[in-house]
């Protein structure tokens, strides 16, 4: 076996910083960099992210449906992402929400945890809203393959609160159980959270998770560094903030603001 998934993610958030560089590829973004919006300007405003992050951030998480739009073309330039990012060192969260029955559930693990999968990454995000339980083939396969999964609890668009309010705590209750479960729980177990840095609070304790909190909605969606570290104070080891828009605006400063965000999410939650 080799190291859990929270072993290599401690590993790199200690050494690189707590930032997650999100990879979303819109259209207009393509366009402002003065890219086609076609596979072969997803694969160029690609190569520029990796080389521009790679020795700096600790954890990358491609959105797969900026890929997906270009069918196979596109999951073809996903696929040497994950590879690249792999090679530079960068842990890689692939944006997916996935959630459904087992049996298909089983099929989703296989694609995208198994090593030796074309799409293999070290995480993918899920959903819990066919149970909980229906995660359960999910998570033995996350430890099975060293890999993790971060379960949807509060997501960061204004329509989340009327689901997600009446259920978060519940998710975080069985994320915890999860993670305590694991025979791999110690320094991060294999199961995460995604809890947005929108929300004036999170109204849930957060000490016993044992596993990494992916907070989204800083930049582009409102939330600053200085909101992330009040909201996540009591689990800040923790804490893997990721920004996408805000460090992807221009194809020139890629570099200089992840290591801008990096630093600062550091300082605040060193
Ligand atoms: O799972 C996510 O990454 C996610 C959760 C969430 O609550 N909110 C959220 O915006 N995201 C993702 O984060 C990306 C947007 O990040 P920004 O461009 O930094 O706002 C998109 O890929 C979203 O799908």
């Amino acid at each position: 076996m080799g190291d859990s998934f929270g072993t290599r993610l401690r590993a790199g958030l200690d050494k690189r910083g707590p930032l997650c560089v999100g990879i979303d590829p819109h259209p207009q973004l393509l366009h402002a960099w003065g890219l086609d919006d076609s596979p072969a300007g997803l694969e160029r405003f690609c190569h520029t992210v990796v080389d521009a992050a790679a020795d700096v951030a600790a954890v990358a998480k491609p959105q797969s449906a900026f890929f997906e739009r270009w069918g196979s073309r596109g999951i073809a330039v996903l696929e040497r992402l994950l590879s690249d990012l792999r090679e530079a060192g960068v842990l890689t969260v692939l944006d997916v929400k996935r959630g459904d029955i087992p049996s298909t559930m089983a099929a989703y693990a296989e694609a995208y945890l198994d090593e030796g999968s074309p799409l293999a990454c070290d995480a993918i995000t899920v959903h819990p809203y066919l149970g909980f339980g229906s995660l359960s083939g999910a998570i033995a396969s996350a430890v099975g393959n060293d890999a993790g999964l971060f379960v949807l609890a509060r997501t960061s668009n204004p329509e989340a609160a009327e689901l997600q309010d009446l259920v978060a705590g519940q998710i975080l209750g069985s994320v915890a159980a999860a993670n305590t479960a694991s025979a791999a729980h110690e320094p991060l177990g294999p199961v995460g959270v995604v809890l947005s840095a929108t929300p004036p609070s999170i109204g849930h304790a957060l000490e016993r998770l044992h596993g990494p909190v992916l907070v989204p909605g800083v930049g582009a969606q409102g939330a600053s560094p200085a909101d992330v570290a009040r909201l996540f104070s009591p689990v800040r080891q923790a804490v893997v903030p990721s920004v996408s828009r805000a460090v992807l605006a221009d194809p020139g400063r890629v570099r200089e603001r992840v290591t801008a965000y990096r630093d600062e999410f550091a300082t605040l939650l060193g």
